[in-house]
């Protein structure tokens, strides 16, 4: 725990600023419970003494590798060891056996080469810099010694780095539990050739990152008895549906849908596509193209991508056709029908786009066109059949392009899986978690409480194992400590899990 200090005039504290979060200065008038501060911007801010945190002047220039060694371990304080090594390109700091990782928004230099997986190799955390390289080594090694599985976190905000982090550190493991010399594609050459396939399906440029993953995803890598990889599973979760349909600036849809619509000149004759302007559920955002994604390109990267995790060039064309057929399906539109709450297809454009759906999928127009204008209801009598007014049908037609596209993404990754192998005998594994960080925004749906509870979950997790079970060893030890204090979420837990369930019945 931070001692209590006492300001007085003359101590160099940091105080609350709109602009820069926290500013640095020093205490020159105090009255009452306020304190004035000249800060070193040049400004005069008064600010309550409770407010106002010491600073801790003979902090190293470097700031300190690990957090546990900051005299004031306090927002502000660890806001500014992180920025200190941020300026001089050094992005990784530990909080104990915690790596924080700050993303540098470029290559840097020899920070992730061989000769620097070799240096990490077998190393002790906390006898080199920090890095995550050390921390996939200790769980390597912590797995081969004891043989027990680890699982790697890694969370944090959209934009964070979780998905390049977590790309580090699967080709950490595969460099130490790679197989070299064996014949054919080993499993961590697939895994990490999933990757781009995944992308692809599954990340989309939103507002914080142009190539965000809207899904989690848990990487489950097996090992046999020697330590080398021996089968891998890859288990997704929650992929954001709601943006198969809707878009808006400055976000884009899927990157497989303008992928798909920039691929050479004989696949867009084949699934009758065009510009990504002229599709419904592309143009509600005017983003369509992104700086530093080349479209054309990566349609044939990510063909490649499946070539080499073994999806046939048969599979390959139905998946293709399911993403085409999405594209037709939203441009779909309906007009009143003759009779009460019925519709009928707009126009001979819409027409179109059905029958090109309806073809890709290889299904009966007629039936696609029922499924979309009509209703059953099954009663205690049977099955009625109503006719619905064009907003419901407009309703049908996006849950079942959200529907077929989510399905698509889950068949993908079994496929994905299968062609990787599982071992069946491997009684050792480690798992990284790459998962949605918090998000709130003005209005959330329900896909945002799953996000946030899933999150308060791992922070249960994380109490659990940081702070109850560490103070509840030194109680047991007898070991003379002072209590932590940390902010528990078992009651936010509590009230979503103990809530009672009331069931609704629609008349
Ligand atoms: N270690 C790194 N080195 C270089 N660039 C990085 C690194 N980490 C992240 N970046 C850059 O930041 C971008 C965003 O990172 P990333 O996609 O990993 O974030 P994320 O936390 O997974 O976000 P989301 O939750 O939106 O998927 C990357 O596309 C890359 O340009």
């Amino acid at each position: 725990q931070a001692p209590v200090l006492n300001i007085v005039i003359g101590s160099h504290v940091w105080v609350a600023d709109k602009d820069l979060t926290w500013i640095d200065g020093e205490v020159f008038k105090i009255d009452g419970q306020n304190a004035h501060v000249c800060t070193t911007k040049g400004k005069t801010v008064t600010a309550n003494v409770s407010d106002i945190h010491p600073k801790d002047t003979e902090a190293p220039p470097d700031g300190v590798d690990d957090m546990t060694r900051l005299s004031y371990l306090h927002e502000p304080g660890v806001l500014d060891n992180l920025a200190v090594r941020y300026a001089k390109n050094i992005i990784y700091t530990y909080t104990g056996n915690i790596l924080i990782a700050i993303n540098p928004f470029q290559r840097l230099p020899n920070l992730v080469d061989v000769q620097t997986m070799e240096k990490y190799k077998g190393a002790n955390l906390g006898d080199l810099d920090p890095h995550v390289f050390a921390i996939a080594d200790v769980s390597y090694r912590q797995m081969m010694n004891e043989g027990k599985s680890n699982s790697i976190l890694v969370s944090g905000e959209s934009g964070a780095g979780k998905t390049e982090t977590t790309k580090l550190l699967m080709r950490y493991l595969a460099f130490l539990g790679g197989r070299s010399g064996t014949g054919g594609r080993t499993v961590e050459q697939q895994v990490l050739e999933s990757n781009p396939v995944l992308e692809a399906f599954g990340n989309a440029k939103t507002v914080r990152n142009n190539n965000s993953s809207r899904f989690g995803k848990f990487v489950e890598l097996q090992f046999d008895k020697s330590g080398k990889i021996s089968g891998a599973a890859i288990r997704t979760y929650l992929l954001e549906r709601s943006r198969v349909c809707q878009t808006s600036s400055p976000e884009r849809n899927y990157h497989c849908f303008y992928f798909l619509c920039s691929a050479p000149s004989e696949d867009i004759k084949k699934y009758k596509l065009g510009d990504p302007s002229s599709f419904h559920y592309l143009n509600q955002s005017s983003c369509i193209r992104v700086d530093g994604i080349n479209d054309a390109e990566e349609y044939l990267a990510t063909r490649n991508a499946m070539d080499m995790v073994g999806i046939t060039e048969e599979e390959q064309e139905a998946i293709f056709r399911v993403v085409a057929a999405v594209l037709h399906l939203g441009n779909i539109s309906f007009a009143k029908g003759t009779e009460a709450d019925s519709s009928v297809i707009k126009d001979a454009k819409s027409r179109f786009h059905l029958n090109t759906a309806g073809e890709l999928l290889m299904c009966d127009c007629e039936k696609l066109e029922n499924a979309l204008i009509k209703r059953e209801i099954n009663t205690p009598e049977g099955v009625i059949t109503t006719t619905v007014g064009p907003n419901s049908a407009t309703v049908s037609r996006d849950g079942f392009a959200k529907q077929i596209y989510s399905r698509l993404f889950d068949w993908l990754v079994n496929r994905i899986n299968a062609s990787i192998g599982q071992d069946p005998s491997s009684d050792k594994l480690i798992g990284v978690l790459d998962i949605y960080g918090f998000e709130s925004f003005k209005t959330n749906s329900f896909e945002q409480l799953c996000i946030n509870f899933t999150n308060e979950k791992l922070q249960q997790h994380f109490n659990q194992n940081v702070f109850k079970m560490e103070q509840e060893e030194y109680t047991r030890e007898q070991i003379n400590w002072s209590y932590i204090e940390f902010v528990d979420n078992q009651d936010v837990l509590d009230l979503i899990e103990k809530v009672r369930v009331g069931r609704c019945y629609m008349h």
